[in-house]
């Protein structure tokens, strides 16, 4: 086995292959979405539970029918809430609807307009959520206190975001996400914003343990490929950073030695 073939992303102490996870929102159909997921290769796959079936509504067409619990780890996420007592509330439906598990994803947002993480209300529900047992990965801004913050309240994995949620800006701003990772003391996964692969390669070259997306595959105009494209951007990305880039230099370095050459200054 490589080396990269070996690397593995741990996550309240289970092993996973893939550092790519994604999210099931904005596809045409279920179809569309199950083979999306499929070329993706992740095996963590997030659903927000107040807008998706997953059995909350007996009789109509659930999720998890084309993305099967035994298959995948269904990641329950808060999306749509705006409060921490709402977010609080949400994660315990989603344990009752998945038997108990316990790994959810934290979002509380702050505005429709931005969908930018509220931090005070963030902050809250993590609290709540660890005291009650829950593996507790949580969206926030790329601000550095505010995820050493959540990491010290014992949530299991940070992810700052890189642009906005449906943003397709990318990243943003490398510096933050380079503090976050300098001090990083849980797995940090960049979440929301990714565009293209080459922001998914960008963020894994930083360093980052993963990366969440949705919009970038779902959104894509032939999405089953990006998400395979993603596949690619991730696993290079993060060759790249275990490989360690040459340093940068301002001025040329020919490739071969000038002395001892074969031809030529006779
Ligand atoms: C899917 C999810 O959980 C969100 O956090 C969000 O949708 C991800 O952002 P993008 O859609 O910008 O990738």
């Amino acid at each position: 086995m490589t080396e990269i073939q070996e690397d593995a992303l741990e996550i309240a102490g289970v092993r996973y292959r893939s550092r790519l996870l994604v999210g099931t929102g904005k596809y045409k159909d279920m179809e569309e979405t199950r083979q999306a997921i499929e070329a993706s290769g992740a095996e963590i796959v997030t659903v927000a539970i107040r807008r998706t079936n997953i059995g909350q509504n007996p009789g109509e067409p659930n999720l998890l029918d084309v993305i099967p619990p035994d298959r995948y780890t269904i990641l329950p996420n808060t999306a749509g809430c705006f409060t921490a007592e709402d977010a609080v509330r949400t994660c315990r439906l989603a344990r009752e609807l998945l038997d108990g598990r316990n790994l959810v994803k934290l979002e509380v947002l702050a505005d429709q307009k931005t969908l930018f993480p509220n931090v005070v209300e963030t902050i809250k529900a993590a609290e709540v959520l660890v005291r009650e047992g829950f593996d507790v990965m949580v969206y926030t801004s790329d601000d550095p206190i505010i995820a050493r913050q959540l990491a010290e309240i014992g949530c299991v994995a940070v992810m700052p975001l890189a642009g906005l949620i449906g943003s397709g800006l990318g990243i943003c701003n490398p510096y933050n996400l380079r503090i976050i990772l300098e001090e990083a003391t849980v797995p940090i996964l960049v979440d929301a914003g990714v565009g293209t692969a080459s922001d998914a390669a960008i963020a894994m070259e930083l360093g980052c343990a993963g990366v969440l997306m949705n919009t970038a595959i779902a959104a894509a105009q032939k999405p089953v490929l990006m998400a395979e494209a993603m596949k690619h951007a991730v696993l290079a990305g993060r060759g790249a950073y275990l490989a360690g880039r040459m340093p940068r230099r301002l001025y040329a370095a020919a490739s071969s030695p000038w002395e001892g050459t074969f031809v030529g200054n006779e």
